[in-house]
């Protein structure tokens, strides 16, 4: 199953990527993919190495596209370089029986919309050959535009999550993700509702994203345990019996029902 974790900057996307992705690996293999420009997939699972994400690997760029990264325009790459060995030689194994596999994509510095450069080429067959072909669990944590995605790739993603929390910005910016995965066909959208205070602010996020015709498959109250986990570099999976780890767990089984 592949499931997109996306949202307003900020609202808890890598947080629960990173949790359900631990939570997940648990039964299942799991590709973690960092596609959100912040990069903070592996810190959120605890790994606090400086990981050289795949935007940046020039001799592999090279080797593959045959073009160095920010080559000039008009220089002739290979548009579908072979990737297929990538996922595995690329992705950091965060747990010993290789359950869980994590990839940071990093981000293109776009001269403009449409960015067609080496990098972006390989970044884009990449997530194309893992979302198309693998067949465990794949967990992208995006930044909020989605339509870097592509309508093919899209098509394969079988979940998109959309994180908000209590207030309007969030819900205004889920609303602009719901017309996008709308215009790129993702099949099945679903709304989590992170750092919930109280049952007021738990009733307004429901009835605005209902407004939306959303359906909401969870919600996590706002926890002194996930800013910790946050300081102390350690996952939020390091503390099983903290509100928010329970109610993500509650998220994965209502995703797997
Ligand atoms: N349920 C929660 N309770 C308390 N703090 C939370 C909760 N969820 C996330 N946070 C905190 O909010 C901040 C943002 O979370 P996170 O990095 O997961 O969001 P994001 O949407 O991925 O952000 P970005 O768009 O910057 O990548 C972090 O400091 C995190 O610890």
């Amino acid at each position: 199953m592949k499931i997109a974790i996306t949202g307003k900057g900020g609202v808890g996307k890598t947080t629960l990527s990173g949790t359900l992705a631990c939570i997940l690996s648990q039964r299942y293999k799991v590709f973690a993919i960092d596609a959100d420009p912040d990069m903070n997939l592996a810190s959120s699972l605890g790994i606090m190495e400086p990981i050289s994400p795949i935007s940046k690997m020039k001799d592999l760029i090279k080797e593959r596209t045959g073009a160095e990264p920010g080559s000039s325009f008009g220089e002739v790459f290979k548009m579908n370089p072979k990737i297929s060995d990538l996922p595995e030689s690329l992705s950091i194994n965060y747990d010993s029986e290789g359950n869980l596999k994590l990839l940071v994509m990093g981000t293109i510095d776009k001269g403009g919309e449409g960015c067609i450069c080496p990098a972006s080429v390989l970044l884009k067959a990449l997530m194309r050959n893992l979302i198309l072909k693998k067949d465990e669990f794949i967990i992208l944590d995006m930044e909020a535009g989605i339509e870097h995605l592509g309508r093919k790739t899209a098509e394969a993603v079988d979940l998109m999550i959309i994180v908000v929390e209590p207030g309007l910005k969030s819900i205004e910016t889920a609303a602009r993700i719901k017309k996008l995965a709308g215009d790129i066909g993702i099949p099945k959208l679903a709304c989590v509702i992170n750092k919930v205070s109280n049952k007021m602010e738990e009733n307004f996020a429901t009835q605005k994203i209902k407004e939306l015709g959303l359906e909401v498959i969870g919600t996590i109250p706002r926890d002194e345990e996930v800013i910790r986990a946050d300081m102390e570099g350690h996952p939020l999976a390091k503390y099983p019996d903290s509100a928010a780890f329970k109610s993500i767990a509650k998220i994965a089984e209502n995703i797997l029902s």
